[in-house]
């Protein structure tokens, strides 16, 4: 039985899918204090948010079992993603559910700002009727710059044309024929900052976008500018912007979202330019329904083991990439396991060489599945969330190429690890109709099921080397299954490859290592 713990409020159309599933026991609480948040995500296999319950690192150290934690939203920044990531927790968002809703949401803003519609309103039912002070302008021929065109920003900019408005963007990640696609000017921030008579961003909040709109670019902007913030509070610093207002250089700003939330007697809200929303850019019915559906059918496929999509600690791998590379994970998987385990040591690098059908393909899915087999050797919590980062915090250099060299197979992956200790090469193929096979190890031929107890032992290629290893393993009842032997030149380095019905213990492996001619035994557990 999974537990899911849902700490913020959900469309029941999303919390009934998981109702309906048998595995599944549902534990909504809502507005948890901290402490009871830590005791109650102790046992969860899932965890779902919005944008309320900050999930901190130590939310996600007191964690037992989590496995994923999905955010009914788009914005991740109440995770600590890094710290997810870290114990190999998959985060996932729903992207594309609330876009239209905070599109719309930023153009009610827009117009109610141009036409002091909230002001208006709060005069009208105190009992005046004043016509001259709300006063507005028209949004056609004014230029509107959107900083960062994703989805929600793209919506804004369709929505801006309709009517009639000079549509200039800035988004450093945007191509020059996406803005041709949508109808837009590209700029660089300083044009859109410089020339325009609204400007709203749509960036998530990052280390990068913190404060992008600052005291300087208020000083650069066109008097009477109006500024609207349907995001995230943060990427404009509220400081500059009450300041800019207070100056008369800002004519006026729309805010659904703030640095702190909720904001309580925040000056920006007593000023009569200011119109603002509770963070309701994705509250409408429609929005909440895609979002908590959206998140909950992917939370089932996490804790099922089934594919997904959306997390945001991995990168998406596209559905017909996945069938392709499906056959190979396990065959990858061993390989990064025998490699380590053959060779012992503190690992420095992993090079993973890539032939034959495997070239034309992106492999970076193959190569985190060898570090995760690797590193599954010393570390205990180690998974295909967290593999590739554990590396990097551990220093280990990961190297992925592609040659041509086959070798007279149609598709050859080769892991060399390098440790402390030594360097090691192992490659493996996937036979046609044979499954996996571990086809060489540091350039001697072998053909090895990569399954189950294997010995590799390194030895001199002298007579009664082999009879003496297996007579030792039988007066101790392990009983050898397969056989294979290497060597490069008679007389010389040679290797052994066994696979045993059962572990090999420690003091036999150091008896087999005393025996004559033996250099090396390594038990490998596949
Ligand atoms: N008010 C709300 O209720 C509400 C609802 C949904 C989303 N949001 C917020 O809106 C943000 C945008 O949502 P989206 O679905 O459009 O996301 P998105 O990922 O589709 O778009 C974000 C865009 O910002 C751009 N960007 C990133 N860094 C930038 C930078 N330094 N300068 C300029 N552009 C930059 C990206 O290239 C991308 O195109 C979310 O991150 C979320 O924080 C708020
Ligand atoms: O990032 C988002 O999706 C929005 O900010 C919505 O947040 P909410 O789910 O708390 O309304």
């Amino acid at each position: 039985m999974f537990k899911v713990l849902i700490t913020d409020p959900l469309s029941p159309q999303g919390i009934d899918i998981l109702r309906r599933a048998e595995d599944v026991q549902i534990v909504e609480k809502t507005d948890l204090a901290p402490e009871a948040l830590l005791k109650e995500i102790e046992d969860a296999d899932a965890l779902l948010v919005r944008s309320q319950t900050q999930v901190t690192a130590e939310v996600i150290q007191a964690a037992k079992r989590l496995k994923a934690i999905g955010r009914a939203g788009v914005g991740v920044d109440n995770i600590d993603v890094d710290a997810a990531t870290g114990k190999g927790i998959i985060v996932i968002n729903a992207p594309d559910g609330n876009t239209i809703s905070t599109a719309e949401h930023t153009f009610a803003m827009l117009i109610a700002l141009a036409r002091n519609i909230p002001q208006a309103y709060q005069s009208l039912i105190r009992g005046e009727w004043d016509r001259k002070r709300f006063v507005g302008v028209e949004l056609r021929d004014k230029r509107l710059g959107i900083i960062g065109l994703g989805r929600i920003g793209t919506e804004v900019a369709k929505r801006a044309k309709a009517f009639h408005m000079d549509v200039l963007a800035y988004d450093p990640y945007l191509t020059p024929d996406r803005a041709e696609k949508i109808g837009i000017r590209q700029a660089s921030l300083d044009e859109v900052i410089q020339t325009s008579d609204f400007i709203t961003v749509h960036t998530p909040l990052t280390k990068e976008t913190r404060h992008l709109i600052d005291s300087r670019a208020f000083e650069k902007m066109k008097p009477g500018v109006r500024i609207l913030n349907c995001a995230r509070g943060g990427i404009i610093d509220e400081g500059a912007l009450l300041e800019a207002i207070q100056s008369g250089k800002v004519a006026g700003a729309a805010l659904d979202v703030f640095e702190t939330e909720p904001p309580g007697d925040h000056p920006l809200l007593r000023l009569p330019q200011v119109i603002a929303t509770p963070h309701l850019g994705a509250s409408t019915r429609e929005a909440q329904e895609n979002v908590a559906v959206d998140v909950c059918v992917e939370i089932l496929h996490i804790l099922r083991g089934e594919p997904f999509k959306n997390a945001v600690n991995l990168p998406s791998i596209p559905a017909e990439l996945q069938e392709k590379l499906r056959p190979y994970q396990s065959l990858a998987e061993n390989l990064g396991r025998f490699a380590l385990q053959a060779t012992q040591g503190a690992l420095c690098s992993v090079t993973v060489t890539y032939s034959g059908e495997l070239t034309g393909l992106d492999t970076a899915p193959l190569t985190r599945t060898i570090l995760k087999g690797a590193l599954s050797t010393y570390l205990s919590d180690v998974n295909y969330v967290n593999a590739t980062f554990l590396a990097k915090e551990r220093g280990i250099r990961v190297t992925e190429q592609k040659v041509s060299d086959l070798r007279g197979f149609t598709n050859l992956i080769t892991v060399e690890v390098v440790t402390d200790r030594r360097r090691r090469t192992v490659s493996g193929t996937l036979l046609n109709g044979l499954g996996a096979r571990i086809i060489n190890i540091d350039g001697y031929s072998i053909d090895v099921l990569p399954r189950g107890h294997l010995l590799l032992i390194q030895h001199r290629d002298q007579p009664g080397a082999i009879g003496r290893v297996g007579t030792l393993l039988g007066k101790h009842g392990i009983n050898i299954a397969t056989m294979q032997v290497g060597r490069r030149d008679v007389g010389g380095q040679a290797i052994m490859m066994l696979s045993v019905d059962k572990p090999v213990p420690p003091e036999i492996r150091q008896s087999l290592a005393r025996l004559e001619n033996i250099e090396t035994v390594q038990e490998i557990d596949l």
